[in-house]
């Protein structure tokens, strides 16, 4: 890329994820550029993070304002940003549910579900689904279905089992009354773009009620208009008694939230859970910001038309391509599920100006922003059917 910085990134940064070699620089809304002034249309975003767009123009705002008055202030203290951003959220979030808890990050708000789970129903088994994701520090890791991001941590510190996604005959059998609670995605992100059979979710939910077992749904990736509803669950008419989110809810800033029914209450005595920048007043007015966006640009709404369409438009232009199996998913959450493997074809697309992510190794996924047009709709349609068209 002919950058010498970049080296350090090389030499002394540990490596998370096998890199691309594109030095992305600047953004906004859907588009990023890179240091050669190369404009891509981004579909990567950041795993999802940037779904509100790059440098949105209604969040930079609030994040200026809110540098000039104070950044920092600690959960033991009131900060009117914060209380601000609660009365925006609770706007979105369906009536039966009371108590939100800040934190700074998916991994974590799936950490303090779990936490809430066996603090209320005093159990400590948890069920979970194969080919799940739900984050990488050791307690969201035990509920992750998936083998390769657990292999080198054994032994898992909870204890879980894992039951077949889908499989809804047999979520009678598996969902018994020892378990503290039943953790899943409406819609399975990494796992490859995997909607839940609503008639799954129903039997969950039912046989989850009778037995006293809770339900947790891990909206971190399908929540926020990213499905075409501001919760995936509300496509489903199904309900939680926990869900988290996470990614776009503060606009690109880190931040996690776990939302609980409201006859729960408070469920931590004070000390009992905590985090040292959780409800940090400058990612609060981002976090403000993203949900006014998300109700004044009708975010959802927009998603559900226009997604509808490039599922169509991808179906129509992709779907008898030797090398696809199916197009899947929901809203701006989509994926194409190939024969063989997604990452050639992934760094392929890079060089056409598109910026793509793989799911459940297979899978080309798509997570564009909420304001894309029908133009980058064609050109993404056209750079995917190029690049699919031939072995790389
Ligand atoms: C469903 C789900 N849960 C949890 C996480 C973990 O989130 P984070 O990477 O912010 O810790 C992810 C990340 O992709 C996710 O998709």
């Amino acid at each position: 890329m002919g950058n010498d910085l970049l080296r350090f990134e090389d030499e002394y940064l540990a490596r998370y994820y096998s890199k691309k070699p594109l030095n992305i620089v600047r953004g906004h809304m859907q588009y990023v550029w890179d240091s050669n002034n190369n404009k891509y249309l981004d579909m990567h975003t950041g795993f999802g993070v940037a779904f509100l767009g790059h440098r949105n123009p209604r969040i930079i705002n609030a994040i200026k304002e809110q540098l000039d008055k104070i950044i920092t202030v600690s959960l033991t203290f009131y900060n009117e940003t914060r209380a601000e951003f609660i009365r925006e959220f609770m706007k979105i979030v369906p009536s039966g549910f009371g108590k939100v808890f800040l934190q700074n990050s998916g991994t974590e708000t799936v950490e303090t579900a779990l936490k809430i789970a066996r603090k209320i129903s005093k159990k400590v088994e948890f069920l979970a689904f194969l080919n799940s994701f739900h984050g990488r520090t050791m307690g969201s890791l035990s509920v992750t279905g998936n083998e390769k991001y657990r292999r080198a941590f054994e032994p898992m510190p909870y204890k879980v089992r894992f039951a077949p996604f889908n499989a809804v005959d047999q979520v009678d059998k598996l969902v018994t009354e020892d378990l503290a609670a039943v953790i899943v995605e409406p819609i399975q992100g990494e796992g490859g773009v995997n909607p839940a059979r609503p008639e799954f979710l129903r039997a969950l939910r039912q046989v989850t009620k009778e037995r006293n077992v809770l339900l947790i749904f891990d909206e971190v990736q399908s929540g926020f208009g990213r499905t075409g509803r501001v919760w995936a669950f509300e496509n489903y008419g199904v309900e939680p008694d926990i869900f988290t989110a996470g990614k776009s809810v503060a606009g690109g800033l880190p931040i996690g939230i776990t939302v609980i029914r409201r006859e729960f209450g408070d469920v931590f005595e004070p000390g009992e859970h905590g985090s040292t920048f959780a409800g940090n007043p400058l990612v609060m007015a981002a976090a403000k910001a993203s949900v006014e966006t998300l109700l004044n640009d009708d975010v959802p709404g927009r998603v559900r038309t226009m997604g509808e369409e490039f599922m169509r438009i991808l179906e129509d232009e992709l779907g008898s391509l030797k090398s696809v199996l199916r197009v899947k998913g929901m809203g701006f959450m989509l994926g194409i599920e190939l024969k063989k493997r997604a990452d050639p074809y992934v760094d392929r697309l890079i060089p056409m100006g598109l910026l793509t992510s793989v799911a459940g190794g297979t899978t080309v996924r798509l997570l564009p922003p909420y304001c894309i047009t029908n133009d980058d709709i064609s050109m993404a349609t056209k750079a995917l059917k190029t690049a699919l068209s031939e072995n790389p």
